[in-house]
């Protein structure tokens, strides 16, 4: 019988907060077809670099278990937290290969990051042994690329939305709970978070 291998769409990022942009766009990727699953990987803190508001690993974890929660293509994912830093995808991407051998991964990254993907490290290896999904930026052209095999353009819609946008609004008072997954707003407001 013919093996069905699992596509599983791995969206990398600091998630401070997550919001509808992000989970709109992995959705998409799931509904339409490029997935069957998404992961996000909630990138750890740098300890040699100063965040003056991004949470702590645990509490961006939380904001993003809330905000899969229910949706079984989803799932919220510490296994960053466990390797060595600074955490290069190609080392992620191959111990999740390792660990779940009936998988495909596909690395979920923006126009912007494809741009410089020949400066991340081993960037071959990525992409003779997984997958890319590179979306839409602002400012970057997709249909101008020529891609190698196993790298596809996905023509999604996306909100402009940035994490930063809704830290700077929350800490200036305004409520944003349209930009969020209710839950998550819940969170943010129950617990105070980037209020200062
Ligand atoms: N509105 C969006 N739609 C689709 N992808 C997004 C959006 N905003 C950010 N991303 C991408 O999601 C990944 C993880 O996002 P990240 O946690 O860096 O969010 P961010 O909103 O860009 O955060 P910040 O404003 O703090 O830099 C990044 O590769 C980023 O380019
Ligand atoms: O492995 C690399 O060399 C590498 C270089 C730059 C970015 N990345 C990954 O790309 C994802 C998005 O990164 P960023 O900086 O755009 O938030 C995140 O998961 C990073 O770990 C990975």
């Amino acid at each position: 019988m013919e093996e069905t291998r699992i596509k599983t769409g791995i969206f990398g990022g600091s998630f401070n907060p997550i919001h509808l942009g992000h989970l709109a766009l992995a959705n998409y990727l799931c509904e339409y077809g490029e997935v069957n699953e998404v992961w996000f990987l909630v990138s750890p803190l740098n300890p040699f670099k100063v965040h003056q508001d991004l949470l702590k690993d645990e509490l961006r974890l939380q904001l993003v278990q809330a905000a899969v929660e229910g949706y079984p293509r989803f799932k919220a994912s510490d296994f960053e937290f466990h390797l060595p830093r600074p955490s290069y995808t190609i080392h992620t991407l191959d111990k999740l290969a390792r660990q779940y051998p009936d998988r495909d991964f596909y690395l979920i990254i923006g126009a912007d990051n494809w741009a410089a993907f020949d400066r991340w490290k081993s960037p071959e290896e990525i992409l003779q042994k997984h997958y890319v999904l590179i979306y839409p930026r602002p400012g970057y052209d997709l249909g101008a690329l020529t891609l190698p095999p196993r790298v596809k353009a996905v023509h999604t819609p996306l909100l402009e939305i940035s994490s930063t946008f809704i830290r700077t609004a929350i800490r200036e008072g305004k409520d944003m709970r349209y930009f969020l997954h209710p839950e998550v707003d819940r969170l943010i407001k129950e617990l105070h978070l980037y209020r200062k």
